[in-house]
């Protein structure tokens, strides 16, 4: 287990695109706009879903990972921050019946 976290990540997004910095590829990257960020992404995306299809989980790593720091860079770009992302994830989320029944304590199936 790694203690890598894409909030740290988007922090780092968020720092370099403050500092402007030539040597930051993000920073290059951001100066090209929003359009530019979002044909990385598509293109990082493509190549993630090719290596699933293909069966090569090295590969599915790997691009996995593009997907996820360009996507950040994109939201970035977009001005749409990580946090809005979450709270929509957030209130997506529902109980599963299990859920609903461990919640609800050990004896709630016999008394129902
Ligand atoms: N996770 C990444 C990451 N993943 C991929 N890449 C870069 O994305 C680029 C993708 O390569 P491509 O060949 O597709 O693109 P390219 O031909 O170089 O350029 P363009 O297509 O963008 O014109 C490579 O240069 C990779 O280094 C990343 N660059 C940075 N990060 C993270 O961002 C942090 C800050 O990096 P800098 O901004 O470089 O300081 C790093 O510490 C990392 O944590």
């Amino acid at each position: 287990m790694t203690d890598f976290t894409l909030e740290e990540l988007a922090a780092t997004i968020d720092e370099r695109a403050a500092s402007g910095d030539d040597n930051s590829y993000t920073a290059r990257l951001l100066g090209k706009g929003v359009a530019k960020c979002a044909q990385k992404l598509g293109e990082e995306a493509v190549e993630a879903a090719i290596a699933a299809a293909e069966r090569d989980n090295q590969a599915l790593t790997k691009e996995a990972a593009d997907v996820l720091y360009h996507l950040l860079v994109l939201l970035r770009a977009a001005g749409v921050s990580f946090d809005e992302v979450k709270a929509e994830l957030q209130s997506r989320t529902r109980q599963s019946g299990l859920d609903e029944k461990r919640s609800r304590g050990p004896s709630a199936d016999w008394k129902s």
